[in-house]
């Protein structure tokens, strides 16, 4: 029998300084840190968004970790960057039993966490600009432009094992804001969109993103989950990043692969 994710991810023994990174699809993604804690960002669990939108937003992917496996890995951190249904998934937050860990998210997700129960004192709502910590975890919340959608939406800068993650959450393209991240940031990894719907950058607006903020490492997101709201040609943004970006190490995770960040 194959071992579950969570269960790779639990045992996985981690030299000081490494991270390891886990893609649960679209824009979810699991963290261990060299301490052996974890953190997760925008997991989505369930068929929320299909029962909610109709067919075009069906799960093409199956869901590889569940929530109540999230339970056992005894999470530091649950971060979530806007409210929409891909990337807050209330049907996942309702199968959790573990109530110990904080969420980090904006005011409009932290309303939407009261309504499902989840009181104020694990919730911080964090708007750009914003610091917080969770044991040997430390974020900011970062730009983000996901327009009148979301108005409040955020990225991330993810920080632990003495590296520096960037997830830019849902965002279009914003060359001064990019820039603005390289001068603040020595980025180890940046997780980005390439999907080009309602608002998200596209392939080739990815590959110019990853030019600007110069991280080390580069990994897309937000491809082959949803047919009405994934989308973005990979390949296009493997090719361009290593054009425009050669500086950058651009990689490509299989949904469930544990990529060890050094
Ligand atoms: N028919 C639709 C289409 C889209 N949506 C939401 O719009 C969001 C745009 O960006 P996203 O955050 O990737 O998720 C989308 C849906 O939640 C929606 O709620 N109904």
């Amino acid at each position: 029998m194959r071992t579950s994710i969570v269960e790779q991810l639990r045992t996985k023994e981690l030299a000081r300084g490494q991270m390891a990174i886990c893609s649960l699809g679209q824009a979810g993604f699991i963290l261990k840190a060299d301490d052996g804690t974890f953190a997760i960002i925008d997991p989505y669990f369930s068929d929320y968004c299909e029962q909610t939108i109709g067919y075009s937003f069906k799960r093409l992917m199956p869901c590889l970790v569940e929530p109540e496996e999230v339970d056992e890995i005894g999470l530091s951190a649950y971060l979530i960057t806007h409210p929409h249904e891909d990337h807050f998934d209330p049907i996942g937050i309702r199968a959790m039993r573990d109530t110990a860990f904080p969420f980090f998210a904006p005011s409009s997700v932290v309303n939407q966490l009261g309504e499902l129960g989840i009181g104020g004192d694990r919730c911080h709502p964090l708007r750009i600009g914003d610091e917080a910590s969770a044991g040997g975890w430390r974020f900011e919340a970062i730009f983000a432009d996901h327009g009148e959608l979301a108005p409040d939406a955020v990225g991330f800068i993810i920080r632990a094992s003495g590296r520096t993650i960037c997830h830019m959450g849902d965002t279009c393209f914003n060359a001064e804001e990019w820039a603005k991240l390289n001068r603040r940031f020595d980025i180890n990894l940046l997780i980005l969109p390439i999907n080009g719907k309602f608002g998200n950058m596209n392939e080739a607006e990815a590959a110019d993103t990853v030019a600007l903020v110069a991280p080390k490492k580069a990994i897309p997101c937000h491809f082959w989950m949803l047919p009405g709201n994934s989308g973005g040609d990979v390949l296009e943004f493997l090719r361009l990043a290593e054009t425009r970006a050669p500086e950058t190490d651009v990689l490509l995770l299989t949904q469930g692969e544990i990529y060890v960040l050094e």
